[in-house]
């Protein structure tokens, strides 16, 4: 199907208040797109069926699939863009944020260091929603923006009417499963790209990075028969630079473990922290508002009748929620007790510019 053609489907799917999800995979040209039949509210517990889901941070909300049975499934080519994004040398004093958000993260990172030295954990993720005003009406544009701006991301965009409206672009990959064969990442560190991959990385993020790996290979351990890493190395996402150790190997034969391996893995230390319960508590009682649907993840589930899975789950980073008359940003990065708060807060102002270059 011609792009324009698709694009016109999802507006009348949108139209008619039906629940959609568009998206692109990293690295790939193609816009696939499941539009559900009714606006019936399907919710996902055991990962035995096919469809796209939306899974929340935390059980506060809903784990939701679009189900390939209840829906339409297109496809299409967009042209490559080949946008290489330039380092554009913005300060991140000249993006205006209120001051009060500054000092309410910050005396948030400090509270995060403070547990980390009374060793409650080794690391958190912390994080904060940004307001901007914006009009509902054009968040479709804004995801074609996003397919030529972030050719190596996952983009999306979500729609459900009894849930809400999502668009993003994550460089992050929770879980790829095809058969027996699987694949993850570590990815932490955040610097921002200014023109050279040619980095280094100082001992704070190379330590928050090393402990994201330490928790992926140790408790996959009883999920698979063989597991490797690479070498950490640095990934380009939009203007930010990360550090990244792909991790890849092959699973058990069982038909139940892709839910294993799900609830094992989410939230990995990358969003949440380390250990994962004492973090997870910690953000949920100190943040101060919902995460939602930000570091959760998202993405193609497919099982097959024999049981066997293929499936595609990106983490839910680089993303915002389209309200009517607005547009919230959510953000955050890894607090280890290296952390400089005022650093903390820069790296979120950062984080922003990948959602207000498209807005
Ligand atoms: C939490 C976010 O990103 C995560 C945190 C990072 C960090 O702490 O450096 C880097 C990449 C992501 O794993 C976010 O983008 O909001």
């Amino acid at each position: 199907m011609d792009i324009s053609e698709l694009y016109l489907k999802i507006q009348s799917q949108l139209d008619q208040q039906l629940p959609l999800a568009v998206y692109k995979k990293p690295g790939t040209n193609e816009v696939n797109c499941f539009l559900q039949n009714d606006d019936y509210l399907h919710e996902v517990s055991s990962y035995d069926s096919s469809g796209f889901v939306f899974a929340p941070f935390s059980n506060s909300e809903k784990t939701v699939i679009i189900p390939d049975t209840e829906s339409s499934f297109f496809t299409s080519i967009v042209p490559f863009t080949a946008k290489d994004l330039k380092y554009v040398s913005k300060n991140s004093s000249d993006v205006f944020v209120e001051d009060k958000e500054r000092k309410a993260h910050i005396s948030l990172v400090n509270s995060g260091i403070q547990a980390i030295e009374n060793s409650t954990f080794r690391k958190v993720v912390l994080s904060r929603k940004e307001q901007i005003p914006f009009s509902q009406s054009n968040a479709l544009e804004v995801f074609q923006r996003l397919v030529d701006l972030y050719a190596n991301a996952f983009v999306y965009f979500w729609y459900h009417p009894k849930i809400g409206m999502w668009l993003g672009a994550t460089p992050e990959t929770l879980l790829h499963i095809d058969g027996d064969n699987f694949s993850t990442m570590s990815l932490a560190g955040t610097q921002p790209y200014k023109g050279s991959m040619d980095v280094s990385w100082e001992a704070k993020e190379i330590e928050e990075q090393a402990m994201v790996t330490e928790f992926v290979l140790k408790e996959l351990a009883d999920n698979v028969n063989t597991i490797r890493r690479s070498e950490s190395y640095t990934h380009k996402a939009g203007t930010l630079l990360h550090l990244k150790t792909d991790i890849t190997g092959t699973l058990k034969s069982n038909p139940q473990s892709i839910k294993n391996i799900i609830e094992v893995l989410h939230p990995t230390p990358a969003v949440c922290g380390l250990p994962k319960e004492e973090a997870r508590s910690f953000i949920l009682e100190n943040e101060g508002y919902d995460r939602k649907y930000y570091t959760g993840f998202l993405g193609e589930l497919h099982r097959f009748n024999d049981g066997r899975s293929s499936s595609s789950l990106f983490v839910n980073l680089r993303c915002m929620e389209i309200c009517k008359d607005q547009a919230l940003l959510y953000v955050g990065g890894g607090i280890t007790k290296d952390s400089i708060p005022e650093k903390e807060w820069e790296e979120t102002v950062k984080k922003t510019e990948t959602m207000k270059r498209v807005l």
